[in-house]
This record gives structure tokens, C-alpha cells and sequence, in this order.
């Protein structure tokens, strides 16, 4: 917990008196993320005389994918990075987007490559992901970092964990001794956070879809993050009093609303801090995205 600015929702102090059932509002310590950003990539300017340089790579027209790409070139461009949307149509194949990815590796005004997922099926992802320079890897898929992140390492760590991460440092909560519980085991999301919460020294419980009684694990939950991407699938009776509910999912429901892994309504009244979604999780991954660019050119012109 550091400065003034509360990111809690509903005016709730960012530290002190913990008031019942906050919303986490991930928007606001998204903006605070984006402003520390911004001074680091002045401060890389000033020394280096270029901005740090952020490639995105859209193979496809999935909507989705269009919206969240351009999302990720303006935020990079408005923290003063030079961020650069490639736009591949869906028929490129995978010998063509492996040559795009070993070009980007030889720029040297490239520091972090992003790939976006998924990719059409004619493409092999684990080859793409393995092809991204582990230097300029700012999702951090790369099995060199994953394997970095998984024995104490970590360089360049998975946006979405470390926004997780940050959001639970904003409750205040300590994570020494917690009991952690993970839900949902992708190499993109469940397995690096349960390394970061390790690192923090929570007692880390991995649960997924074939574990047995998963309302009863999930009740021992002091920290709980849910990354299933099924619709409202954790109940509130499944929440232990008092705890921090990190909400990963992005669902549409059957009116088509967006909406998370976990039934807000109903978690609320039990959760101690809860992260809504729109506004939780999604926006932090993208704050973490930039550091993550960030951080890999300062490391790379440090030859690290
Ligand atoms: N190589 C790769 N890296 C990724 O990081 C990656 C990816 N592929 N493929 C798709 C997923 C999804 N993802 C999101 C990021 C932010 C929001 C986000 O900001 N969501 C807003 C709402 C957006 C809306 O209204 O649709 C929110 O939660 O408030 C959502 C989704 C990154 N992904």
C-alpha cells in the first residue's frame, strides 16, 4: 500500500479500517499504474533518445481481438511508448508469421512483442509463442519465462497475474501464511499467479475443473482467484467471510452482458474487497502489459 489515492471503491480509505464488501476498482489503479509508466518511459527517453517500442500482432478480424488490439497500441502510445498495431489477414500462414516474429526480434527499436490469442487454428501457438525473443516477450509466455517465474527468476511475468497481484496489494492484505486458492489452471493465468502468490509465501491451493467438492475448497479461500471462463460460476455461499475475490473471467451471459467467473451480487455480501468485472482485472492487464514493455527495454539496453 503506497501513496494517497484510494483505488477502492465507494470513497473506503486505501488503508486503515477495512470497510465490508468494497468493490476493487481496477479503472482507477489501472490510471495510477499508467501515470508510474509514463514517468519511466520519460526517463528512458531523456537517456536513450527513443521510446521504448511495443509490437502487437493481430492475425484475423475477431472482433474481440480488433477491439482489445487497438486498445492495447493507444495505451501504449498515450504513456508516450511507440506502439505499433500489425495487422495480418487470417489466411497468413504460420511460416509467414514466424518471419514477421523474426524480424521484430532483429529491430532494435523493438522491445516487446505481443502476439494476440487465439490464433487460427492452421497456426501452432506454442511455435509462435516460442519463436518471441524471451527478451521482448511482454506477455511472458515463453517457457524460458515461465520456467524464470518458476524458480524465483521471474523478468518478464504474465500481465494478468501481476495485475492480480497488484490488486491484491491494495486491499492491504498480507498474503504471508494466507490461504490462497487458484481456479483454473491455463500456463497464461492459473499457473504463473499461483507462482507469484507462492512467492509471497500464501499457502497455494490449484483447483480446476475436476476437483472434487470445489465449493468447499474455494470456502477456505483468505484470498480467492477464479480464472474458469464460465459465467458467474462461483456462488456467494462458496466465499469465505471476509475474503479478497479476484475475478479473472470475461463472459457474456445469456443477455449478452459482460460479466465475470464469479456471481458479484451474491459474493459481495461475504467478500471483504471484490473485484468487479467490467472495470477489475481487464484494465490492470493492460497497465501491466505497458510496465512489462517497460521493463524490457530498460533490460535490454542494459544487455540483461
Ligand atoms: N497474447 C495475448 N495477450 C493477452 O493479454 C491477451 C490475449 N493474447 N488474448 C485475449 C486476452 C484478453 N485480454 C484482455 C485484456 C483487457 C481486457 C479489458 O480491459 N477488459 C475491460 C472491458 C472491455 C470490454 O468492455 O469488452 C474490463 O474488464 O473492464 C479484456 C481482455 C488480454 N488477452
Amino acid at each position: 500500500m503506497s501513496g494517497s489515492q484510494s483505488s477502492l471503491g465507494g470513497g473506503a480509505p486505501a488503508s486503515g479500517v477495512t470497510p465490508p464488501n468494497s468493490l476493487l476498482d481496477g479503472k482507477a489503479l489501472a490510471q495510477k499504474v499508467r501515470d508510474e509508466v509514463r514517468e519511466d518511459v520519460a526517463r528512458f527517453v531523456a537517456k536513450h533518445g527513443r521510446p521504448p517500442g511495443l509490437d502487437v500482432i493481430l492475425v484475423g478480424e475477431d472482433a474481440a481481438s480488433v477491439v482489445y488490439t487497438r486498445n492495447k497500441e493507444k495505451a501504449s502510445n498515450e504513456v508516450g511508448m511507440r506502439g505499433r498495431l500489425h495487422r495480418l489477414p487470417a489466411e497468413t500462414s504460420e511460416a509467414e508469421l514466424l518471419d514477421r516474429i523474426a524480424a521484430l526480434n532483429a529491430d532494435e527499436t523493438v522491445d516487446g512483442i505481443l502476439v494476440q490469442l487465439p490464433l487460427p487454428k492452421h497456426i501452432r501457438e506454442d511455435l509462435v509463442i516460442e519463436a518471441v525473443s524471451p527478451a521482448k516477450d511482454v506477455d511472458g509466455f515463453h517457457p524460458i519465462n515461465a520456467g524464470r517465474l518458476a524458480t524465483g527468476k521471474a523478468s518478464l511475468v504474465p500481465c494478468t497475474p501481476t495485475g492480480c497481484m497488484r490488486l491484491i496489494a491494495e486491499t492491504g492484505r498480507s498474503l504471508e501464511g494466507a490461504r490462497a486458492v487458484v481456479v483454473g489452471r491455463s500456463n497464461i493465468v492459473g499457473k504463473p499467479m499461483a507462482m507469484l502468490l507462492l512467492g509471497a509465501n500464501a499457502t497455494v491451493t490449484m483447483a480446476h475443473s475436476r476437483t472434487k467438492d470445489l465449493p468447499a475448497v474455494c470456502r477456505e479461500a483468505d484470498v480467492l482467484v477464479v480464472a474458469v471462463g464460465r459465467a458467474r460460476m462461483v456462488k456467494g455461499d462458496w466465499i469465505k467471510e471476509g475474503a479478497v475475490v479476484i475475478d479473472v473471467g470475461m463472459n457474456r451471459d445469456e443477455s449478452g452482458k459482460l460479466c465475470g467467473d464469479v456471481d458479484t451480487e451474491s459474493a459481495r455480501t461475504r467478500a471483504s474487497f471484490i473485484t468487479p468485472v467490467p472495470g477489475g482485472v481487464g484494465p490492470m492487464t493492460i497497465a501491466c502489459l505497458l510496465q512489462n514493455t517497460a521493463r524490457a527495454a530498460w533490460a535490454r539496453v542494459a544487455g540483461g
